[in-house]
């Protein structure tokens, strides 16, 4: 069953088109990483998978879009915004709820950052930030992921710990990376993108150095 699709898709940015016309069929239960170089129209294709489709999606775009004056639990807790009234969401930003506090605290001890709940997000590292962002996606729940060189400012071990979190809790997943051997083991499918259209699309356990070597 499909899960997330585009027919003919296109996309310009004042004009100049970046991407298409290409077709894509994302099943239901696959993990599909997006290769290619800087400026292939990687992200382009995510944000057009999430207007296209928008359900029960969750999102983490490469720019985090933290609140960095908010602490990490504000941030994490922010996945679950829609889950709830407005009046619940500002009482808990006031007082946090204990149940919200126990919430965000099993997905941060997911990704080893509980020291961090009450850290003001801005003074937090780079890496640190990416990894608030990874827990507030993980919070948001849903089927399906869409995510955005999630790893890209995280060390081996770590980038290793998230991308095992963010498989195990979405079967359905589209992430834009870099890191062909972290693609390779994580995904089942490998979209490779050249000059905004697909170059590439094969099994993971199937792809070849050669037509890796040709998509950078
Ligand atoms: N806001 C924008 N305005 C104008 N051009 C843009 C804009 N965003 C992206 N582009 C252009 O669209 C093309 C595709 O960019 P996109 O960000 O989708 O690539 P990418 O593969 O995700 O790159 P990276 O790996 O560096 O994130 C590039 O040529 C880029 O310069």
């Amino acid at each position: 069953m499909s899960a997330l699709a585009l027919t003919g898709a296109r996309a310009d940015y004042g004009g100049q088109p970046v991407l298409g016309p290409l077709d894509l069929d994302i099943n239901a239960g696959e993990r599909v990483a997006l290769v290619g170089r800087s400026g292939a129209g990687k992200s382009t294709l995510l944000a057009l998978l999430h207007d296209r489709t928008r359900r029960d999606i969750a999102l983490m775009p490469q720019d985090l879009g933290l609140v960095e004056t908010l602490s990490v639990f504000h941030n994490v807790f922010m996945g679950q915004l829609s889950h709830h009234s407005a009046a619940y969401n500002l009482a808990n930003l006031i007082r946090p709820f204990r149940r919200e506090v126990k919430g965000v605290t099993a997905v941060l001890e997911r990704l080893d950052m509980t020291e961090t709940l009450w850290a003001r997000t801005g003074e937090l590292s780079g890496g640190q930030r990416q990894r608030v962002a990874v827990a507030r996606t993980l919070f948001q729940g849903g089927h399906v992921l869409l995510a955005d060189e999630p790893v890209s400012a995280l060390d081996g071990p770590r980038a290793e710990r998230v991308m095992e979190a963010l498989t195990e809790q979405y079967e359905t997943a589209v992430i834009a990376m870099h890191d062909l051997q972290l693609a390779r083991r994580y995904a089942d499918r490998l979209v490779g993108i050249r000059h905004g259209l697909i170059a590439m699309d094969v099994a993971a356990d199937a792809v070849e150095t050669e037509a890796l070597d040709a998509l950078y």
